[in-house]
């Protein structure tokens, strides 16, 4: 059974929507889920003075945070995050290195990985923090499943071939209907994840 590890980072809950659906989606292409967060950095006076965030950190308080030893175990990794300046947050950033140990073992290579983003305006940077986040997979010797167009929901979905991507208005609603795209994401990486199993480091 492939192993799938969804890693996510969300203050407003864009990111954990994606990554809800991204489980479901892999779990019916047979997969095993883990669903994890990256740890928090950010003070907590910082969090408490942000209504929206607070009570995002509290409903999702029983998420497990990920650690290496989840990297390890998957088969697929699918990484949803925030886009912040065009860039990863950097709380997922803080997670990815503390990564080396098993980077020098070899431990990550040939992972098929993907990666979605969301952002408050439509070119607001998505594409860039998709590439932020292949960027160090590159380095780990991973195999980018990127969507690319192999798939009708890609279209209706902003047509992002780089990995999903959404938009999220100041209301904190999703502008685009991703649900697809996402779902259609997740498959193919769990299927390139199987395809790569038997492929020697
Ligand atoms: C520090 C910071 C930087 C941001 N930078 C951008 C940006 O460059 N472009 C943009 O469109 N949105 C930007 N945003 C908005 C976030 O991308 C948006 O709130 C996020 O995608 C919502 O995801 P979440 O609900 O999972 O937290 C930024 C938000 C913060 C807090």
């Amino acid at each position: 059974m492939t192993k799938t590890a969804i890693v996510y980072y969300s203050s407003g809950g864009t990111n954990y929507q994606l990554s809800q659906w991204a489980a479901e989606a892999a779990k019916e292409a047979g997969s095993e889920v883990r669903v994890l967060k990256a740890p928090e950095t950010a003070p907590q006076a910082a969090i408490d003075s942000n209504p929206a965030w607070k009570a995002h950190v509290e409903a999702t308080k029983d998420v497990p945070e990920v650690k290496p030893e989840d990297l390890e175990w998957a088969d697929a990794i699918i990484f949803s995050v925030p886009t912040r300046f065009g860039n990863m947050p950097g709380q997922m950033k803080n997670f990815l290195d503390t990564t080396g140990g098993l980077w020098a073992q070899g431990k990550l290579a040939n992972k098929a990985v993907s990666a979605m983003s969301s952002a408050q305006n439509p070119h607001g940077g998505q594409e860039a923090t998709i590439l932020s986040l292949y960027t160090t997979m590159y380095h780990w010797g991973a195999v980018v499943a990127a969507p690319g167009y192999t798939d009708a929901a890609l279209f209706g979905a902003g047509g992002n071939p780089y990995g999903t991507s959404v938009t999220v208005g100041q209301d904190g609603k999703m502008i685009e209907d991703v649900e697809a795209a996402v779902k259609h994401q997740a498959k193919r990486t769990v299927k390139v994840a199987e395809a790569l199993k038997h492929l020697e480091a």
